[in-house]
């Protein structure tokens, strides 16, 4: 089933990686071309074009400007929320990007410097994150959606100069005020940042107060451009925090060279775009997607990007994402499932869709959690073209496995990410770290080396990169996946074999919500566990057992514990349901007995292990369940 194309450029990635990203790094113009295209570091790991020499700012904008794309729009932003569009050519968004990296420039920011940067989807955001990368300086991006304590702890990690922001985000019909979620995120953090930049938009205006804080305008107005800085291309670009089992986020280091190259091959082979047509991917700068899929690769391949700042429901209908690709003459769209099964949700019968012309429109492409069979069959059947799932993560930067609709299309399958992309050795390995067989499903692991773009480290926590990656199977990167290969080598991933749940296409630790719950005063033990839902993929649920003596109300308590989440985590975290009990199913060892939780949320047949240490236990949790309606609970039986 496998086709040739494919196949022979699979295994020549495979079986000479140096050559095959030779020829792959000749898409980038390079200050100085890399000679050294593969080494390893002292710990085994792959680094990719070393001492070759590039700025990715002037990769994505200055050498299209120079090669005659300066009058090209560079991006379009559309913001129903604001009620305001803009289109900024190449040559405005280089002219853009330098004067505001002299702006950082003026505030001591230098190459290797961090700079954390929480905006929501506006240009500025782009232009900040672009002013960083010409500067040589490393930003780390925090999603708007999270609480201050989530950006001190970020803050904490990274230790940026600067910290730049808007002074509110929109929210549907709600202005979000972003500065005194900055201010009280300095405030918690030991590591205090030398200054504070803050875009003032229209919808609200900061109170500039503190003796760190500039005004973007006024510090852009004062400042010179800056030229691009020359980095190696084994030099970091970002740190991008993701959720791990603990905690503490993970902050993945991404480098500039192997990114660059790698997001420039993927733009062609797998998302089939061509300088000058537009591609849009309705994320965040937040999220990987949104820098590598909205920020850096349709500038890296000379396109345009749609950066949205905006729903896909309710700003102001299901029709926004149709609207969007008519207008913009939309080539290439991506989403995460659970985008659509909002959309779908509204407007079963996608009558907004008729409202538009589409035809502009080769594939859509979805990530960012499994999509569903359900949500496939009813894109499939109401799209022309094609409908393509495909799997990457945070670490990876790219995709791991798609269609490569632009190398040679496949057939597709529902429920399959299909085939892995040339430079992912994809293998999947039972417990003992034995090869698994087609059908058997296991462990998803990547063979070293790890091709570019990938993640080069944990921000300054190399202990951390080989624990949590490498030290489950030594030789292969663990992706925390579980799936199969079929007969036909597509590849189904089934879902994380972690504690990592994914609410809406945001990846979300179960571990942090207990560390949060379990911080409350009244609360002696408790479990979070990421149940099925049918619009967000996954929600989580808390069970709290009381300290002994707790003479307060119920109801209170969960009201606490559900404030303290959105307080510590965000809103983003959706937690909205805990349950009060008086004990939790242990294994006799005392390991709370989560999977079994998880199946009886999910309505599915559950057996009570030999190894439980008190059987009643699980009955009374599943009373409790189906009580409080939690999930499909009710539909759980006992085998
Ligand atoms: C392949 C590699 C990857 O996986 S990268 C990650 C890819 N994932 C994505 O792109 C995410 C896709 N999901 C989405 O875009 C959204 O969840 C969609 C589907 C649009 C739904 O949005 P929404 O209705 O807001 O629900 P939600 O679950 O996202 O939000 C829950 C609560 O959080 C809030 N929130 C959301 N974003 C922000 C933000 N930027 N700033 C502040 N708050 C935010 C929402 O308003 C919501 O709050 P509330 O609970 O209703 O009060």
């Amino acid at each position: 089933m496998l086709t040739r194309m494919y196949h022979d450029e699979f295994r020549r990635s495979i079986d000479q990686p140096e050559a095959f990203w030779a020829e792959q790094a000749k898409r980038i113009p390079w200050f100085t071309p890399p000679s050294t295209i593969l080494e390893y570091d002292e710990a085994n790991h792959a680094r990719w074009f070393v001492d070759g020499e590039l700025n990715i700012c002037h990769a994505a904008l200055d050498h299209h400007v120079e090669q005659g794309r300066g009058d090209q729009p560079a991006i379009y932003w559309d913001s129903p929320v604001t009620d305001s569009k803009r289109t900024l050519t190449y040559a405005e968004m280089r002219d853009q990007v330098a004067h505001f990296a002299g702006a950082l420039r003026d505030l001591g920011v230098e190459k290797g410097d961090r700079v954390v940067i929480y905006m929501p989807m506006v240009p500025e955001a782009l232009v900040a994150m672009y002013a960083c990368a010409r500067l040589g300086a490393i930003h780390s991006v925090v999603f708007g959606g999270f609480a201050p304590h989530e950006l001190a702890v970020r803050i904490e990690d990274a230790e940026p100069k600067v910290v730049i922001a808007a002074s509110c985000g929109v929210e549907g019909d709600r202005v979000l005020p972003y500065k005194p979620i900055i201010d009280a995120a300095i405030e918690q953090s030991s590591y205090k940042p030398e200054a504070c930049v803050i875009l003032q938009r229209e919808q609200h205006t900061a109170e500039l107060g503190t003796a760190i804080d500039h005004d973007w305008s006024a510090l852009v107005e004062r400042a010179a451009p800056a030229e691009c800085v020359p980095v190696k291309g084994s030099d970091p670009l970002y740190i991008l925090y993701t959720s791990g089992t603990t905690g503490k986020p993970k902050g993945v280091v991404r480098d500039t060279g192997g990114y660059a190259v790698a997001l420039a091959y993927s733009m062609e082979t797998i998302y089939d775009v061509a300088p000058g047509e537009v591609f849009f991917s309705a994320s965040d700068v937040g999220w990987v997607v949104g820098h590598s899929y909205i920020v850096y690769a349709p500038l890296l391949r000379g396109a345009t990007t749609v950066v949205y700042e905006g729903k896909p429901v309710k700003t102001p209908d299901a029709g926004a994402f149709w609207r969007l690709i008519s207008e913009y003459k939309v080539a290439s769209f991506f989403t995460a499932p659970t985008a659509f099964r909002a959309i779908k949700k509204e407007d079963p019968d996608a009558k907004l869709m008729a409202q538009y012309d589409i035809s502009c429109l080769k594939a859509l492409f979805l990530a960012g959690e499994r999509l569903d069979p359900p949500t496939f069959h009813w894109l499939d059947d109401l799209l022309t073209v094609p409908v393509i799932d495909h799997w990457w993560q945070t670490e990876t930067g790219w995709p791991i496995a798609a269609n490569l609709h632009g190398l040679e299309p496949m057939p597709t399958k529902a429920g399959s990410a299909t085939v892995p992309v040339p430079g992912f050795d994809v293998q999947i390995l039972d417990r003992e770290g034995e090869p698994s067989g087609a059908m058997e499903q296991g462990s998803v692991v990547i063979k070293q080396p790890l091709p570019p773009g990938c993640l080069a480290g944990v921000w300054r926590d190399p202990k951390r990169f080989h624990s949590a990656y490498m030290a489950a199977f030594p030789g292969y990167y663990l992706t925390g996946d579980g799936g199969y290969f079929d007969e036909d080598g597509y590849l189904f991933i089934m879902g994380r074999t972690d504690d990592v749940i994914n609410i809406a296409g945001h990846r979300l630790s179960t571990g942090e919500m207990e560390e949060v719950v379990g911080a409350h005063p009244a609360v002696a033990e408790c479990a979070v566990i990421g149940i099925h839902d049918a619009l967000k993929g996954q929600l989580p649920v808390g069970l709290v057992i009381p300290k002994d003596g707790f003479e307060g109300d119920e109801v209170t308590l969960e009201n606490e514990l559900i404030g303290l989440v959105r307080e510590k985590i965000g809103p983003i975290a959706c937690f909205k349901q805990v349950l009060v009990v008086d004990r939790l199913p242990k294994t006799r060892s005392g390991k709370i007995l989560r999977k079994l939780l998880r199946n009886i949320a999910d309505g599915q047949e559950f057996g009570v292990p030999s190894t439980i240490d008190d059987p009643a236990s699980l009955q009374d949790v599943h009373e409790a369940m189906k009580e409080r309606a939690v999930g499909a609970a009710e539909e759980a039986r006992q085998v």
